[in-house]
């Protein structure tokens, strides 16, 4: 008897269990299924005034970020999880409202206006927002989710970091003028915009059609090449290179301002080559355009595009260029593209060609859609392309035409050698300063700069850098037995490196640079 009950109520506490397991599992899947919507819902212009400088801008509000908000506020790791191929929050509301009809043989009803207390009809932004204003705890606590601010930041836009001064910080109060794709109109100060921190979110290719399920492949190897953490790498960790930045910064950071005085007049540079001997900051600036410029970054090299496999290749180019729209604007950065886009010469062989052909192919629709006089075609699909070469002598004409605008990075003058001298030194000195333990640890210099830069003509920044690098490292090695905390590195110790360091671009490289520049 008492054996039986004991088993009774092991099957009831077991029961127990698994309903609140399909509980949870249910609250999940909702969760992730509105995390789904928000990320299929992609991204949308807004245009912003600060509310104290009048300052007009153009943001992209992203839903994504709003999903980011989601993931973050409800602490399910939502990202990690997909939902099912054959299901969505779209088939599950056909099924209900089947069911609905046959039931009741009627349709639910899903949504009706909601009214307060005094009568007067309130959408639920102005009800969130006058929660916020109670305070901090207005809305935490249940079931133990959600911080006190859950309120605020389900309200926040994201915008991304500024790159410039006058532009008012992320945390500045801004009026909405339009504010979502449908057209709600708000014009009132009080959303509190701020800025988005962490890792970027991209949305699942579950959203994409695909020709095959090599392409499916395809996509998810490419889909991991999308920088999707912060690189922290901003214009000013590039000393230099003033007509570079300004170009990529109005290619790409003041984009849609810059399309909207000139409309088709002027399209922006939608392909740009950036070439120059090795080592002198084409892969810093792209790093900065990834850091500032707040489109989807693609990061690929030859390696990822270049397969064994025939035919592969053109399907990861067809593919490369179907997930830069999806997740536009988007920017590819094509590195060492000499690799991919080189002279077409008797000795090609086909899969070359072949690749090539579909590169071109691709590089036209981009363009196309850049010229095109229907504005929701340029507004849909801005892929901007990004190619880096030390050989641009190799590289194809015809895909050099579709690079509108090629600009050269040079080898840095005597100002600029000293300006990167200055930079990699101190930065090395912040660092050891942050991770020592009670600032014991030191480093200090006494360094003519002036006599570093007129040793080092013809020396690239990456040159400079690891000779920075290389002379801390001797000090540190001369200084090591005698457990020194404070390392002084003095002109003299940085003038040895450099005279057993030779630099890595030899002369006559840098004369054909020129000459093909000109
Ligand atoms: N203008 C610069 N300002 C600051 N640092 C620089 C600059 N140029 C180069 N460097 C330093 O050199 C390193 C290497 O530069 P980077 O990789 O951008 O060169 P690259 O032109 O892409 O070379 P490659 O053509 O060989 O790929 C950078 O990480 C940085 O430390």
């Amino acid at each position: 008897m008492t054996s039986m009950s004991l088993q009774n109520l092991k099957t009831v506490s077991m029961a127990r269990d698994a309903e609140e397991r399909r509980r949870d599992n249910r609250e999940k899947a909702m969760l992730l299924f509105a995390f789904q919507l928000l990320l299929d819902k992609g991204i949308f212009p807004i245009f912003l005034t600060c509310a104290k400088t009048n300052f007009k801008r153009h943001i992209t509000v992203k839903y994504v970020d709003t999903a980011g908000s989601l993931a973050a506020e409800c602490s399910l790791n939502l990202e990690l999880y997909t939902i099912c191929e054959n299901i969505d929050l779209n088939s599950i509301f056909i099924e209900f409202e089947a069911y609905y009809n046959l039931r009741f043989q009627r349709y639910p009803q899903y949504f009706k206006k909601s009214v307060s207390p005094s009568g007067s009809s309130e959408n639920l932004l102005t009800k969130l927002r006058g929660l916020s204003k109670k305070g901090p705890n207005t809305l935490g606590g249940k079931g133990g989710r959600g911080n006190g601010n859950s309120t605020e930041s389900s309200l926040s836009t994201k915008i991304g970091k500024n790159p410039e001064a006058e532009v008012p910080s992320t945390e500045t109060q801004f009026g909405v003028q339009g504010f979502s794709p449908g057209g709600l109109q708000l014009k009132e100060n009080g959303l509190q915009f701020s800025c988005m921190t962490g890792e970027k979110l991209i949305k699942p290719i579950s959203g994409l059609d695909f020709a095959s399920d090599d392409a499916r492949m395809f996509a998810e190897m490419i889909q991991r090449e999308i920088v999707v953490s912060n690189l922290a790498t901003t214009w000013n960790d590039v000393v230099g290179l003033e007509d570079a930045k300004t170009i990529l910064q109005e290619s790409l950071v003041y984009n849609r301002e810059f399309e909207e005085f000139f409309g088709t007049a002027l399209p922006p540079w939608r392909g740009l080559l950036l070439y120059g001997p090795p080592g002198t900051g084409k892969t810093l600036l792209a790093k900065a355009v990834a850091s500032e410029c707040g489109t989807t970054f693609f990061n690929i090299s030859s390696a990822t595009i270049v397969s064994k496999w025939r035919g592969d290749s053109e399907k990861i180019v067809k593919v490369l260029f179907q997930l830069a729209r999806y997740h536009a604007p988007s920017t590819i950065f094509l590195d060492e593209f000499d690799a991919l886009g080189s002279k077409r010469d008797t000795g090609e062989s086909d899969a070359a060609r072949r690749l090539k052909s579909e590169i071109l192919q691709q590089m036209d629709g981009v363009l196309v859609e850049t010229f095109s006089k229907d504005q929701q075609q340029r507004d849909h699909h801005p892929v901007f392309i990004l190619a880096a070469t030390n050989l641009p002598w190799d590289l194809d004409p015809a895909i050099l035409r579709r690079l509108e605008k090629r600009i050269y990075v040079p080898l840095p003058n005597k100002e600029e050698r000293r300006a990167i001298f200055h930079l990699h030194f101190s930065r090395t000195a912040e660092r050891v300063a942050e991770s020592s333990r009670h600032g014991r640890n030191a480093l200090m210099y006494q360094i003519d700069l002036d006599a570093l830069a007129l040793a080092t003509e013809g020396y690239s920044g990456s040159d400079l850098h690891q000779i920075v690098k290389e002379t801390i490292i001797r000090k540190f090695r001369q200084n090591f037995a005698n457990k020194i905390k404070k390392l002084v590195v003095v002109t003299e110790d940085v003038l040895q490196v450099i005279h057993s360091i030779p630099a890595t671009v030899k002369n006559h490289l840098s004369e054909k640079y020129t000459a093909w520049d000109s």
